[in-house]
């Protein structure tokens, strides 16, 4: 390279000196000398551009070598990664299988433990291995198995039940007489047993050992319209309490739709609530007592405690709102309720629901009005007056007053659909409800079911009315929300209630689930 060079810086240097050597005198192109500088530069021109193409050749035979470099480079890194990464894979293959081994061995003996619990069923086991075998953590394995096998036995019981059925229907095809079902009886104090080994109470059991929970039935009490029963619980995981009641509704049979009471009872006791069978239930006739005139006490029936009584007089239960669907129980109430204020020498005027209810009231008591439905404002304006009449009132003149109770059955239908008339009726009886409390005014409301007032339930009960109605009864409700807005607490238990009198009264501290007494011809 560097002789290339030398040729074409000698020829250019040459060319240079023979065209300044030439006489600028006599221009002329053809002398020798001239010709040998144009030969000269012209030879150095071709050497240059012979250079270039061997400068641009070399550039590119570089270009193509970093380019190859680079591919071979990417390459090899494409196949350290995917080495790599198969690497990663087995390793992690093997941890999985270490990782299963040793779940294995860990899940072993409570694998055991699942297949005493779910006892032989070969479906229920084999899917409990499978989970267990891939991977599944152990409490979703005993969750699942204890469903599949509660669902077995809910349909092992429901094919018992058919059988019974069936057995029954024969028996009563073969008598001619009409049996009444309701077993009326006196009232007794309730029943506690000491726990023996029954269906329900196994059922309990299997629940519990399936959520991992250390329990022992300490006592069963028996209630006119359930059994009451009474678990030592041990656990410092909570969350495992509504996984028992879950794994205890299967076990019993108790659809989505009802509740099963769990409440807490004691320090690290559970009380569960099983209902009875209709043709178990107790069933009490209202009992024949003395009244005191001038009291205010409504009788409603008999609880695990004793006899449940409400008091109007008492800061706790002046207005009352019952709520229950039909064949609840709800009207049964009412009336038992009437008479018990009747008997003690109030007024009460019976507004909604169905007036013939009260047909044989009228001649046996001169102090009851029986109303239509479209008549209840006119009431409701006249109580208002009375408390506003009474407000000023010594306590002395107070004391000579009669007490009145408005009883507004299906309050919902009772409600204006005029929106200037229903604003004064919302008021008053909102008043009726505040004031009356200390004026011997009370108001007992009833309704099918919880509405809340709002635009597309304009008939529905108003916040501030409920909040004047401290005393909740509910009967039976085919929806939690209901109970949820009557009750205060455990609203949802209402769906748990058997009908026909089976009840729940809250207010204050109070909180009972009773039998209503039955209320048939007044006493
Ligand atoms: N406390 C009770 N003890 C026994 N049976 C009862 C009791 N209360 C109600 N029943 C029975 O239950 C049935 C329904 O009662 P009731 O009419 O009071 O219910 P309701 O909720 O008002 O229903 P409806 O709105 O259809 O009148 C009746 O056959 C009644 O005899």
């Amino acid at each position: 390279m560097l002789f290339s060079w030398m040729k074409i810086g000698a020829s250019g240097v040459v060319a240079v000196i023979l065209t300044l050597s030439s006489d600028p005198k006599e221009l002329k192109i053809f002398i020798p000398a001239n010709l040998t500088a144009i030969a000269l530069s012209s030879y150095a021109g071709v050497e240059l551009r012979k250079l270039q193409r061997y400068y641009e050749d070399q550039e590119r035979q570089e270009d193509m070598l970093a380019a190859m470099k680079d591919t071979q480079a990417e390459e090899q890194l494409q196949y350290l990664t995917s080495a790599a990464e198969r690497k990663r894979l087995y390793e992690e293959s093997d941890k999985e299988t270490e990782r299963q081994l040793k779940l294995l061995q860990q899940t072993a003996p409570l694998f055991n433990e699942v297949l005493a619990v779910t006892g032989q069923s070969g479906a229920v086991n084999r899917m409990a291995l499978g989970m267990i075998q891939n991977g599944e953590g152990l409490g979703n394995v005993l969750l699942a198995t204890s469903e599949a096998e509660m669902q077995l036995e809910q349909a092992k019981l429901q094919a018992q039940i058919h059988q019974r059925q069936l057995e029954l229907q024969t028996q009563q095809a073969l008598k001619d007489a009409h049996v009444e079902v309701v077993t009326v009886a006196t009232p007794s104090t309730p029943v506690s047993t000491e726990p023996s080994t029954s269906p329900k109470m196994e059922g309990l059991r299997k629940a519990a050992k399936v959520v991992g929970l250390e329990t022992q039935c300490l006592r069963v009490d028996k209630a006119p319209s359930y059994e009451r029963l009474i678990f030592s619980v041990r656990t410092e995981d909570f969350n495992t309490l509504p996984k028992f009641k879950a794994a205890s509704k299967l076990a019993l049979g108790i659809s989505e739709k009802e509740d099963l009471p769990f409440y807490i009872y004691a320090p690290e006791q559970i009380a569960v609530e099983i209902p009875l069978k209709p043709q178990d239930r107790t069933y009490y006739n209202f009992p024949v007592r003395q009244w005191q005139q001038g009291e205010r006490l409504i009788v409603l029936g008999q609880s695990l405690d004793g006899e449940v009584v409400i008091d109007l007089a008492s800061e706790d239960t002046p207005q009352l709102l019952v709520v229950g669907t039909t064949g609840s129980g709800k009207s049964n109430f009412f009336r038992a309720a009437a008479y018990c204020l009747l008997m003690q020498g109030a007024r009460v005027d019976v507004c909604g629901g169905k007036v013939s209810d009260y047909e044989d009231f009228a001649d046996r008591f001169p102090t009851i009005t029986m109303n239509d439905m479209g008549n209840t404002s006119e009431f409701v304006g006249e109580y208002f007056l009375e408390c506003v009449s009474r407000n000023s009132m010594t306590k002395a003149e107070l004391a000579e007053e009669q007490p009145w109770i408005l009883f507004i059955d299906e309050y919902k239908g009772t409600v204006p659909l005029d929106d200037t008339q229903r604003k004064a009726y919302d008021q008053q009886l909102c008043e009726v409800g505040r004031r009356g409390r200390g004026l011997k005014i009370h108001v007992v409301i009833g309704l099918q079911r919880g509405a809340k007032r709002g635009k597309e339930d304009p008939q529905g009960l108003p916040p501030d009315l409920r909040d004047n109605l401290p005393c909740r009864i509910a009967f039976r409700c085919v929806d939690a929300t209901s109970g949820r807005m009557i009750l205060m607490r455990r609203g949802e238990a209402v769906t748990s209630l058997q009908g026909r009198g089976d009840g729940i009264v809250q207010s204050g501290l109070l909180d009972q689930r009773f039998q209503a007494y039955k209320f048939e011809t007044i006493p």
